[in-house]
């Protein structure tokens, strides 16, 4: 709906409305709350350990003590679902990423501990090959190829261990080819009916995923780039028919990432489709808000800001480090 245009001066005046922070949130258009987001947190093996990332000020590898920690806290703050990363072992990354279907692995292990002290916190996963495999691509490599097939398979023995564990959303985030059908049916075989599926379905090949990759301990390890499986971010309607694909293969709901850079096409992929949204606001762009917070160069306010501006952008939820800050900051 175009907004209406105003009376001429001085029967309108806009300023009327912004007068009061009363009158100012009576016309809010759009809000953030705590229950919009989803908190990424990386996780590590060890007791008591919390391991600061140089590249993103304020976020830490979690053990699952601190993890079962520092989620009590955010759920008792307001956020109502958590993402799970590993730092996985240098020993358990192969050729084959066996680690990744192991029942008790890292994420599985945290998936049934979340669930067991925290049921009522939604706890989502990552399904793709990278933090297991030896070359840090999402799927399997043979020669020069990220093969698409029988990386699927391996997606799915993924996808099955994490809902036996106990997860409530899986996030397939490896962008292979037809990975949303073959893990719906396998999950719906298997009787895990009632999990959902946020996919990945517009991830971009992009340079913001640089501190990610240091937090999983990837960075050294990828060879050569992710160009053949990621949407080119020249690409604004390849991305949605990714999600019309993802959409029509069984994917509840769908994600545009990175965020911010990408703020147009969360807005065609609501208006498009209308189904539940959400951005990653990945660590780049984390590490560009929160470096300049930490330096007095930004005040801590655009945190929230940049959150809105998803919102705006017709985004039902974000994937956020900030999730725990922000959800104190909404409380104010
Ligand atoms: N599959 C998860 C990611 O690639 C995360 C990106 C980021 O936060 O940079």
């Amino acid at each position: 709906m175009p907004p209406h245009s105003p009376a001429p001066f001085p029967a309108a005046r806009l300023r009327r409305l912004r007068r009061t922070s009363a009158l100012r949130d009576l016309v809010a258009e759009n809000a953030v709350s705590a229950a919009d987001l989803i908190w990424p947190v990386f996780i590590r093996e060890g007791e008591s350990v919390e391991e600061p990332i140089g590249s993103m000020p304020g976020v830490n590898r979690l053990s699952l003590d601190m993890l079962m920690r520092r989620a009590t806290e955010a759920h008792e703050a307001g956020v109502g679902a958590i993402c799970l990363f590993p730092y996985t072992a240098a020993e358990l990354r192969t050729e084959d990423c066996a680690e990744a279907w192991n029942p008790e692995n890292l994420t599985n292990r945290a998936i049934r501990m979340l669930k067991a002290e925290l049921p009522d916190m939604a706890v989502m996963t990552d399904i793709a090959l990278d933090p297991y495999n030896i070359n840090g691509h999402d799927g399997f490599v043979e020669g020069e190829e990220i093969v698409n097939d029988r990386t699927v398979e391996a997606l799915v023995r993924m996808a099955l261990a994490q809902c036996e564990a106990g997860a409530d959303i899986l996030g397939p985030s490896d962008m292979m080819d037809g990975r949303i059908g073959a893990i719906r049916r396998s999950v719906e075989k298997a009787g895990f009916q009632h999990v959902a599926i946020l996919s990945y379905a517009a991830k971009f090949a992009s340079a913001f995923y640089g501190p990610f990759r240091d937090a999983v301990g990837a960075s050294g390890r990828l060879v050569g780039d992710k160009k053949t499986y990621q949407v080119n971010p020249a690409n604004r309607l390849e991305a949605l028919r990714c999600v019309a694909r993802d959409l029509d293969e069984g994917a509840d709901m769908v994600m545009v990432k990175p965020g911010l850079p990408y703020l147009d096409i969360c807005r065609a992929v609501k208006d498009e489709f209308g189904v539940p949204t959400f951005a990653y606001q990945v660590s780049g762009e984390y590490a560009m808000l929160a470096g300049a917070i930490e330096r007095g160069w930004l005040s801590e306010a655009v945190m929230l800001e940049s959150l809105l501006g998803f919102k705006r952008a017709g985004c039902d939820g974000v994937l956020t480090y900030f999730a725990p800050a922000a959800a104190k900051a909404l409380r104010g």
